[in-house]
């Protein structure tokens, strides 16, 4: 059974950081664990003050909360795990459990010891506080063994103690101190330090499983205590010497640090090696958190994901169907009030395997997400690396879901389903009320708590986030965008609410995105130092970058693009020779070319830039980051998009998404699907006149939205004041033939008005092939002289 974990804290107060955990990683000890968690959650920005206190639930949770495998399991693990491994080790690691089962032989009523790579830890509330943590709430204890001299003397006789002094290079072998040998007394120094290699800490079982077992009564582990440096003398027998637990490639700290201790260690290594050991745990070896006491596997992979890893529950800590049928004791025994618990099975279309996918909560705000596959009966099953299985499974979204952002990966997606929790979780305690599903894919800022606050630093530290390939800028199909609306508390939400149910009914569309333009939170690029330092991507906009610190297109350009749009004419016109536009009107005439605007256009960093992607010159290619609500127009102009926010001026909404065809291809569709009123009008997205000033069919190119689209393709038309302009953004093809385009908003938009876009339709040009639709946009500018919206009192200035 391999068993892939997810163990999700949620902490109002400090926020959250998922946890992941593999059958492999379950043996690891529980500091390194507890380093994991420090690393993922330093990673995300969160502060080391608020770390403690996740540590301090994190190690209680692990003690109390969650059992380890059983004993048994234990060898055949071993050899599962280390059975793709380099021989060498594996050999190295079975000796050392031998060596350990041998040494358990000879010990009375003890548990096994584990091997030092696997070495689990416990506290409880005699437990001795981690030296240097000052009020740590960190607690350490090795319950181990009273061991008999004679097999003490047997087991010390196995162990090689490498001791160094100062800056000596000579290590001395030590005789295990008399002190040392056997019941050890609970250190009374607050600086003891735990002896490793000495009586190994044992594996310690819940209190139902050690009684179950007759291992470890609770009289033996209050006496039994690993050795502190305290009860270690020195050689000459007199003088303590504090001991260190030695970890390859973990830099030691103390400056006090005088021995060494080792455990089996071939290799002698002198104490100012070790200080200049740098490895991932360092910056987690500090004196806050205090993490040092544990000796931790020799080969621990450095794992680059941020990932955390706890021991998972015993099999049993799931109800097997849910909390109704009265299973769940174990569940609730572990101190986790269990409060939902769906289980999945998925069975495999072969008969062998199956997978169950089960997802328990409790009121402590703990989720547990288990993925169990069985693979019992494979006897070429492996235990697969875990990276392996992030990569595949990123690569199966990035394939098939079209999940193009950058930053996309399988832990983020673990996030945001952490996120989702802690939203579902936070409202429904806050007002009680039942809400509807929302599934939209990241956070949003304004509904969160403070804790929350601290993961939009998170994701403004990263640089990036998951959107999901319905709202991506790649062309998608739209059935994908259909999510369902939600209900809440903040302002926006109770406008919506306000709008009447009307929009749950009528497959409202909602998208919900962190917004990149919220004033209080500055957008993540503003440090970014290249934006000092314009690169030639400025050079298309008068050697000055497009954008505001902010996000927001410059008043300047703004203002430009806006004339630009609104009146072409009064901009540089190229006039072509034989107008493509014109002859796809009447191929046996065409028209004389009304000329096409030179298009000045926003050139945004991209790869060859050297920049990186928080660059300030990026915003475009970042994707939709506003909240925007597909809704139906009260007015008859069928669905409509608007803002569910305030956005400022010269903010980027989003970009037209659609397939890339010629202007003919455009045609040619647009006259297959005669008949039907709805057509598309040709969005010009480039236009290469070439030196003759002819404009090739091939090189006029045109957006059509009708079969792959996304949100813009809701927008309606507005005469002439519409609130948002198209401005041509060049993201990454350097040769000015393919632009993106984007829309921004001309002015200050409040949350819930329509966006709209000047199609720059001519209603009066009978001659045009698609027949213009009859305006309705209101505006007192309409340039639709049938418009039954126009206000009466606005004057029709253009015709
Ligand atoms: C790009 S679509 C916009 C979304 C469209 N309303 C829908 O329901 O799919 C363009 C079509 O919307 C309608 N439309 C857009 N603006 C309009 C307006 N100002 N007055 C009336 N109909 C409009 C027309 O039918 C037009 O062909």
């Amino acid at each position: 059974m391999l068993r892939l974990e997810y163990l999700i804290l949620v902490r109002k107060e400090v926020g959250y950081f998922p946890v992941l955990v593999s059958h492999e990683e379950r043996f690891r000890g529980k500091n390194m664990q507890v380093a994991k968690a420090c690393k993922a959650m330093n990673d995300i920005g969160i502060p080391k003050e608020t770390v403690k206190p996740v540590l301090k639930d994190l190690l209680d949770l692990y003690d109390k909360n969650w059992k380890l495998i059983e004993d048994e399991n234990y060898r055949v693990l071993i050899d599962a795990i280390f059975d793709h491994e380099d021989p060498k080790r594996k050999e190295r690691k079975t000796q050392e459990f031998l060596l350990q089962d041998e040494a358990k032989e000879c010990e009375p009523p003890l548990k096994r010891s584990r091997m030092r790579s696997q070495t689990d830890h416990f506290s409880d509330s005699s437990g001795v506080s981690i030296p240097g943590s000052g009020t740590s709430p960190l607690r350490m204890q090795y319950q181990d063994a009273q061991v008999s001299q004679t097999c003490y003397k047997q087991k010390v006789a196995e162990f090689t103690h490498l001791c160094c002094e100062d800056n000596q290079t000579e290590p001395k072998t030590v005789s295990p101190p008399e002190h040392c040998r056997g019941t050890v007394k609970k250190p009374s120094s607050p600086k003891s330090r735990s002896l490793q290699g000495q009586t190994k800490p044992s594996q310690l079982f819940s209190d139902d499983l050690s009684k179950k077992k007759n291992l470890f009564s609770d009289d033996m582990r209050a006496e039994c205590y690993s050795l502190s440096p305290e009860t270690c003398l020195k050689d000459n027998g007199n003088d303590p010497v504090p001991l260190q637990v030695f970890q390859r490639g973990r830099r030691l700290n103390y400056e006090t640090s005088k021995c060494i201790v080792s455990y089996k260690e071939p290799k002698v290594m002198h104490c100012g090696d070790l200080a200049s050991k740098e490895n991932v745990f360092d910056k987690y070896h500090n004196d806050d958190i205090g993490i040092r006491s544990e000796p931790f596997d020799d080969d621990l992979p450095q794992f680059e994901v941020p990932l955390a890893i706890i021991p998972p529950a015993s099999p049993t800590l799931l109800c097997e169907d849910g909390p109704s049928n009265g299973n769940c004791s174990n569940f609730k025994g572990n101190g986790l009030e269990l409060l939902e618990f769906k289980h999945l099975n998925m069975e495999d279309k072969g008969d062998r395997d199956s997978s169950q996918f089960d997802i328990a909560s409790s009121s402590k705000g703990e989720v547990k997400i288990s993925l169990i596959c069985n693979y019992s009966q494979r006897s070429d099953f492996h235990v697969p690396s875990l990276d392996a299985i992030l990569k595949r499974v990123e690569e199966r979204y990035l394939k098939l879901y079209r999940i193009s952002e950058p930053g996309f990966s399988l832990v983020k997606l673990m996030k945001d389903l952490c996120e989702f929790f802690l939203e579902e979780g936070t409202n429904s305690t806050d007002d009680g009320r039942a809400r509807s599903i929302n599934v939209t894919p990241s956070l949003d800022v304004s509904k969160q708590s403070n804790a929350l606050d601290l993961l939009a630093v998170r994701a403004d530290h990263q640089g990036n986030f998951y959107i999901p390939p319905s709202i991506s800028n790649g062309s998608v199909k739209f059935q994908n965008l259909i999510e369902t609306s939600y209900g809440g508390r903040d302002k926006n939400t109770k406008a919506l609410e306000g709008l009447g149910s009307s929009n749950s009914s009528s497959m409202v569309v909602v998208q919900k995105h962190r917004s990149s333009i919220d004033p209080r939170k500055p957008p993540q690029y503003v440090d970014d130092i290249t934006r000092a330092i314009p690169c030639a991507c400025a050079s298309e906009t008068g050697g000055e970058f497009a954008y505001t610190p902010g996000g927001l297109v410059e008043e300047k350009f703004l203002e430009n693009f806006i004339s630009i749009s609104c009146d072409p004419q009064q901009h540089h016109l190229f006039y072509c020779k034989d107008c493509p536009l014109e002859r796809s009107k009447d191929k046996r005439s065409s028209g004389p070319c009304k000329g096409h605007s030179v298009r000045k256009f926003i050139k945004e960093c991209w790869y060859k830039c050297g920049c990186s992607k928080k660059c300030g010159n990026r915003v475009v290619q970042r994707g939709i980051t506003v909240n925007l609500q597909v809704f139906m127009t009260p007015e008859g102009k069928g669905w409509g998009l608007r803002t569910l926010e305030d956005l400022p001026k010269g903010a980027f909404v989003c970009e037209y998404v659609g397939e890339i065809v010629t202007n003919m291809e455009l045609f040619e569709r647009n006259m297959r699907i005669s008949g039907n009123e709805k057509h598309t009008y040709p969005v010009l997205l480039d236009a290469d006149w070439g030196s003759e000033g002819v404009l090739k069919d091939e090189k006029a190119l045109c957006l059509d939205a009708t079969f792959y689209g996304n949100v813009a393709r809701f927008i309606n038309h507005r005469c002439f004041d519409a609130n948002l302009v198209e401005i041509p953004v060049e993201v990454e093809t350097p040769d000015h033939h393919y632009y993106h385009l984007a829309y921004f908003t001309r002015r200050k938009v409040d949350a819930f008005e329509e966006l709209t876009w000047d199609y720059g339709i001519d209603f009066n040009d009978s001659s045009h092939p698609v027949k213009a639709f009859q305006c309705r946009c209101g505006s007192k500018f309409c340039r639709d002289g049938k418009c039954p919206m126009r206000s009466r009192s606005g004057s029709q200035i253009f015709s």
